[in-house]
C-alpha cells in the first residue's frame, strides 16, 4: 500500500487534480510552506503532479509536474490525490480508483460527496485509505472535522446554517436597501459576487449539497442531496424582506438538518433548504454579505457556532491542506482518519411532514368578522396560531400571523385556501420562521 513506505521517512507524493480557484492556491501554500507542513506531518509532503486542462495555458506553474492526463497521475507513484476539479465525471471515476489502490483522497467536490459518499467511503474501506473533504462545506471553517470527531461522543440534535455565500450576500444586499431581488442579483453579479451562471447557487443546489454532507455526518446516516427539499432564494421579494423587518426579523436561506421524533418514538432526519424569517437578535442574522456561519445543538454540548469564510481560494485551501495533513500523519503513523459513519441509518422524513412555523403576511377587507374567518382556516387545518397582529389601512387591514409549530403540509394547505377566500385581497408575504422572538 502507498502509505507504508513513509514510516521510514518517505516523501509524501501528492497529486493536484486541477489547479483554478482553489487549487492554484493549493499549489501556492504547498510550495511556500513546505518546511512547515513537513515538521507538522512528520514527513516531506511533496508536489509529485498537477493535472489540468490546458498545461501549456500555465506558465506560471512548475512545467515538469504539468499534465494533461490526469487518469495517468492517479496511477502513477503518488501516496494521495487532492482533487480540485468538481462535478461528477469523469472525477468520480479518478477518486474510485486512486483509493482502490490505497491511495487516500482529499477533495473540496460537494457535488460528489452528496451523491456519492457510499461509494467512495466503500472503496476507501476495501483498501484503507482515507477520505478527507473539509473544503466541501463552508469553506475554511472547520466544521467537518468537528462533526465526525470532536462530536463523535455526543447526540447533535440539530444543524442549521447559512452555507452559500452567494445567496447570503444578496439576502444582506437586499436587507440593507429594500431593493428587490432582480436589481440585487444583477448587482451581485457585476461586483463579482455572483457567478455568471448563478443557478447553483440562488435556486439552492450548492446549499442541497452541503445540507447533504451535513445530515450524513451529524446523524450517522445517508443523506443524499436528492433528499433534500430545496427552495431558492428567486422567489423572496421586497414585501417579505419589509414584512420580516417589521417583524424584528430578517431573512436568511438556511441549510437546516434536524433529528425529528415522532409521538411513537421512532426517528427520522429532516433535511432542506429554504428561506427563513429569523430574529434579528439570532446568532445567525448578523452574518451577512458572503460569511457562511453553521449553528450545532447537540445533546451534552449544547449550543455551538461556527463561522468563517465559506469560499475562496486561500479560505478554501485552508481546509484542504489542513485534510492534507490530516492524511500525511495517519500515512506516518500507519493508521486512519475516520470511515463512514451511516450505523443509525435514519430514513429521511418527507418535507410535508416535517414541523414548520410559518408567517403570513395578509391585506384582508376591514369589516367585523374577518379575522375570525381567517382563523377558522388556520384551525380547519389543525394549524395552531401563535400570535396575530392587525393594522388598519382605510378598508383595507393588514394582518400579519405567525403559527405555532405544524406539518409543512397542513401550512401549505392553509396558505393555499387563504389566497382564495374573498376577504383575502393580497397575500403580501409567506415565510418559514426559525428562532424564538
Ligand atoms: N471556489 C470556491 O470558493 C470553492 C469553495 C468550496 C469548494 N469549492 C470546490 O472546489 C472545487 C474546485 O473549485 P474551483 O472554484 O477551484 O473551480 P475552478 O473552475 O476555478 O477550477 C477547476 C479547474 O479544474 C480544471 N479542470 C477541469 N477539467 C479538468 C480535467 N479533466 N483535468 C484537469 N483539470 C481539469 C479546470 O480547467 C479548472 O482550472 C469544486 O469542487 C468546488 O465546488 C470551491
Ligand atoms: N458558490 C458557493 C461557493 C462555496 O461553496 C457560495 O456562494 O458559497
Ligand atoms: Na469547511
Amino acid at each position: 500500500m502507498a502509505g507504508l513506505s513513509t514510516a521510514d521517512g518517505k516523501t509524501i507524493r501528492v497529486a493536484l487534480l486541477g489547479c483554478g480557484t482553489v487549487g492554484s492556491e493549493v499549489a501556492r501554500l504547498l510550495t511556500e510552506q513546505a518546511g512547515e507542513l513537513a515538521a507538522r506531518a512528520g514527513a516531506p509532503v511533496e508536489l509529485a503532479g498537477i493535472a489540468v486542462r490546458r498545461p501549456d495555458k500555465h506558465p506560471e506553474l512548475p512545467q515538469h509536474l504539468l499534465t494533461s492526463d490526469a487518469a495517468a497521475l492517479v496511477e502513477s507513484d503518488v501516496d494521495v490525490v487532492v482533487e480540485l476539479i468538481g462535478g461528477i465525471e469523469p472525477v468520480q471515476t479518478w477518486l474510485l480508483t486512486a483509493l482502490r489502490k490505497g491511495k487516500s483522497v482529499v477533495t473540496a467536490n460537494k457535488a460528489l460527496l452528496s451523491e456519492h459518499s457510499a461509494e467512495l467511503f466503500e472503496a476507501a474501506d476495501a483498501s484503507g485509505a482515507d477520505l478527507y473533504f473539509e473544503a466541501a462545506v463552508a469553506g475554511a471553517i472547520p466544521l467537518l472535522r468537528p462533526l465526525r470527531e470532536s462530536l463523535a461522543g455526543d447526540r447533535i440534535t440539530k444543524v442549521m446554517g447559512i452555507v452559500n455565500g452567494t445567496t447570503n450576500f444578496i439576502l444582506s444586499a437586499m436587507d440593507s436597501t429594500g431593493a428587490g431581488y432582480a436589481e440585487t442579483l444583477e448587482e451581485a453579479s457585476r461586483l463579482g459576487y455572483a457567478e455568471a451562471d448563478p443557478t447553483a447557487d440562488v435556486d439552492g443546489y450548492d446549499a442541497a449539497a452541503k445540507a447533504a454532507i451535513l445530515a450524513s455526518l451529524a446523524f450517522h446516516s445517508r443523506v443524499t442531496a436528492s433528499d433534500v427539499h430545496r427552495e431558492g432564494i428567486a422567489g423572496v421579494t421586497a414585501s417579505d424582506i419589509a414584512a420580516a423587518k417589521a417583524l424584528g426579523r430578517t431573512v436568511k436561506l438556511l441549510a437546516i438538518c434536524e433529528r425529528v421524533t415522532a409521538d411513537d418514538g421512532t426517528e427520522s432526519v429532516s433535511a432542506r433548504v429554504h428561506p427563513v424569517m429569523i430574529p434579528r437578535s439570532h446568532p445567525l442574522a448578523g452574518v451577512n454579505g458572503a460569511f457562511n456561519a453553521v449553528f450545532v445543538e447537540a445533546d451534552a454540548a449544547g449550543e455551538l457556532m461556527f463561522y468563517g469564510q465559506g469560499a475562496g481560494g486561500a479560505p478554501t485551501a485552508s481546509a484542504v491542506l489542513g485534510d492534507l495533513v490530516a492524511v500525511a500523519r495517519n500515512l506516518v503513523v500507519g493508521g486512519r482518519g475516520p470511515r463512514e459513519s451511516a450505523h443509525a441509518a435514519l430514513p429521511v422524513r418527507p418535507m410535508g411532514q416535517t414541523p414548520t412555523r410559518y408567517h403570513v403576511s395578509l391585506d384582508v377587507a376591514d369589516r367585523p368578522g374577518v379575522l375570525a374567518q381567517v382563523a377558522q382556516v388556520f384551525a380547519a387545518h389543525d394549524v395552531s396560531i401563535a400570535a396575530v397582529r392587525q393594522r388598519d389601512r382605510h378598508a383595507t387591514a393588514s394582518l400579519v400571523i405567525v403559527t405555532h409549530l405544524a406539518p409543512d403540509a397542513a401550512l401549505q394547505a392553509t396558505v393555499e385556501a387563504i389566497g382564495k377566500m374573498d376577504v383575502v385581497h393580497e397575500v403580501v408575504s409567506v415565510m418559514r420562521v426559525e428562532g424564538e422572538d
